[in-house]
């Protein structure tokens, strides 16, 4: 279903205590009815800490990766079952980050989107275009085939629970935001491609986030454009304060 959703990853930041401290901002200061879902999504040590921290909040715990398989020698994986079992709600698969240093590919993200459907993880798939392929005015087609292989095989019920998170290389930790209209403009791009795929029902309940460089100061005006229905959120999501501008400007349509 559509909401609003600010989901801040983590990377491979914070050591215990940080992520501790980090937390406790958020759980003393989130509110129990605050409008956005709010998602947060620490490294595997700590992701139970997180859960048990985050237990009776509004605050939602997800993984940053996992595999697709239940069980087995895959050794360094992580399975969907076993995030489940420890209270983790939410999946952020295929990011840039996988895909340029960890061979992540379209098939594996679209395997990974299926386990986690399966087992009732929401995935939050991230797509996203370099400069270069911007620059070659293939963004577009870039960006396509990326929703599509990601989605292959899903049913039309299924993609409702899919979350989708555009991400340009280019703007992700460099300070370099797109503008609305760029965002925007993607992540309708994005919708029309989901109605073409399914129907203009299901696009509609589709929720798309924007991610790279969101900030306190420009999630109001990227949240209050037509398609893009949250943020997903790198290093100001590190720190309590910061993630609660954030949370706290966002438009919630
Ligand atoms: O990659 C991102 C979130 O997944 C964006 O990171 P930054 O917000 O640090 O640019």
């Amino acid at each position: 279903m559509r909401k609003t959703i600010i989901a801040g990853n983590w990377k491979m930041n914070h050591l215990g205590a940080d992520a501790k401290e980090t937390i406790q901002g958020l759980v003393a200061k989130v509110p129990q009815d605050v409008k956005p879902e709010v998602i947060i999504a620490p490294v595997f040590p700590y992701l139970s800490m997180a859960v048990e921290m985050t237990k009776g909040t509004p605050i939602h715990v997800a993984a940053q990766n996992m595999h697709w398989e239940e069980k087995g020698a895959f050794t360094g994986e992580v399975s969907p079952a076993m995030l489940v079992d420890i209270g983790v709600t939410h999946v952020i698969l295929g990011h840039s980050e996988r895909r340029t240093y960890f061979n992540e590919t379209d098939e594996t993200v679209n395997k990974k989107t299926k386990a986690a459907l399966a087992h009732n993880l929401t995935p939050i798939v991230c797509c996203g275009e370099t400069l270069e392929q911007r620059e070659q005015g293939i963004m577009q087609s870039w960006i396509e085939g990326q929703i599509e292989k990601a989605l292959e095989g899903l049913k039309a019920e299924d993609v409702k629970k899919v979350v989708i998170a555009y991400e340009p290389i280019w703007a992700i930790g460099t300070g370099k935001t797109a503008s609305a209209a760029q965002a925007e403009e993607v992540c309708a791009i994005i919708r029309k491609k989901l109605a073409a795929l399914y129907d203009a029902a299901t696009a509609e309940d589709v929720s798309i986030l924007y991610g790279g460089s969101v900030k306190g100061g420009n999630v109001a005006e990227l949240t209050g454009s037509a398609d893009i229905d949250g943020g997903l959120v790198g290093g100001a999501s590190l720190k309590a304060d910061d993630f609660l501008a954030i949370i706290n400007n966002a438009v919630v349509k």
